[in-house]
């Protein structure tokens, strides 16, 4: 198919800023901000993987994970970034309501509960970033699809993860946006963490409502884990031992409840979700 405006690639296939074609991509996608985490999971975790495909910042790795195909993407950071990978990744399947797609990052917590490299499962995300504006409305809800905060939940469970539920506010950057104060670059909203916090919100980060509103148009279901690399609250930030632990633990989840992702499918048949009714032999 020749490029065009609306969809560029080239003219073997390939999308045009991730690189990849079809069938160079498995349904079960992890997507992770840093390209280096992504060189990480794929050589820790994925078995029989390909050469990487990399064009610009985005990176991917597909393979095998406990007997499934699994991509692994680096996006890069951020809502446009983010949107980029999820349009041109649905480019390469024939239907993309088969996907699953679980993000994988870093994140701030909020809550004063939430300890440094402890794991939270968005439950939805809060709009903040302007990507998705250009899809939708401000009121529209980023919500991650039930099996997948499900799936994750389990994951986090069975690896023994020390794991919270909740909503997770996307920001459009990791200063000015996120209401962090550094000399001479002050924020226009210095309380937005703190206001964040009273309103119940879980954690801040960069990609997660992107992610869910795109899904949602689409239809394919998705999911986010982040781990908890600073705490707003007491304005510490993870160091040591402890940021590879956190890394390791996050992907391990993300990894383990694509795979509980695609067994609930198989589980859910025609239904429309995944229910405690259906058990879990399959029986209704
Ligand atoms: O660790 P990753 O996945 O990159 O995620 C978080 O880390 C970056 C900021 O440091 C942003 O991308 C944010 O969302
Ligand atoms: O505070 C944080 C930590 C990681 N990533 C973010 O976006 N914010």
């Amino acid at each position: 198919m020749s490029p065009t405006a609306n969809e560029p690639r080239s003219a073997d296939g390939r999308q045009y800023h991730i690189g990849v074609r079809p069938g160079e991509v498995a349904p079960l996608i992890l997507l992770v901000g840093d390209p280096s985490r992504a060189q990480r999971v794929a050589a820790g975790y994925l078995e029989s993987v390909g050469e990487p495909i990399a064009e610009r910042e985005y990176v991917t790795y597909t393979g095998v994970y406990r007997g499934r195909a699994m991509t692994v993407m680096g996006t890069g950071m951020g809502a446009a970034n983010t949107e980029i990978a999820i349009i041109e990744l649905c480019q390469c399947f024939e239907d993309p309501t088969q996907i699953a797609m679980v993000r994988a990052g870093s994140s701030g917590a909020l809550q004063p509960n939430i300890a440094l490299g402890d794991l939270i499962v968005t439950q939805a995300a809060y709009r903040l970033e302007e990507t998705s504006l250009s899809f939708v409305g401000a009121g529209y809800p980023a919500v991650a699809h039930p099996e997948a905060t499900m799936a994750l939940l389990w994951a986090a469970e069975e690896l023994g993860a020390s794991c919270h539920l909740g909503i997770t506010a996307t920001a459009s950057s990791f200063y000015g946006a996120q209401g962090r104060e550094v000399p001479g670059f002050a924020p226009r909203d210095p309380e937005i963490e703190t206001t964040l916090a009273r309103q119940g919100v879980a954690n801040l980060e960069m990609e997660a409502s992107t992610l869910m509103t795109l899904s949602t148009l689409r239809g394919f279901r998705a999911g986010a884990v982040c781990a908890a690399y600073a705490n707003r609250a007491d304005n510490t930030f993870i160091s040591g031992a402890d940021k590879p632990l956190a890394e390791k633990r996050c992907v391990e989840v993300g990894l383990r409840g694509l795979v509980r992702l695609a067994e609930l499918a198989e589980l859910r048949g025609d239904r429309p979700c995944w229910h405690p009714g259906v058990g879990l032999t399959g029986a209704s």
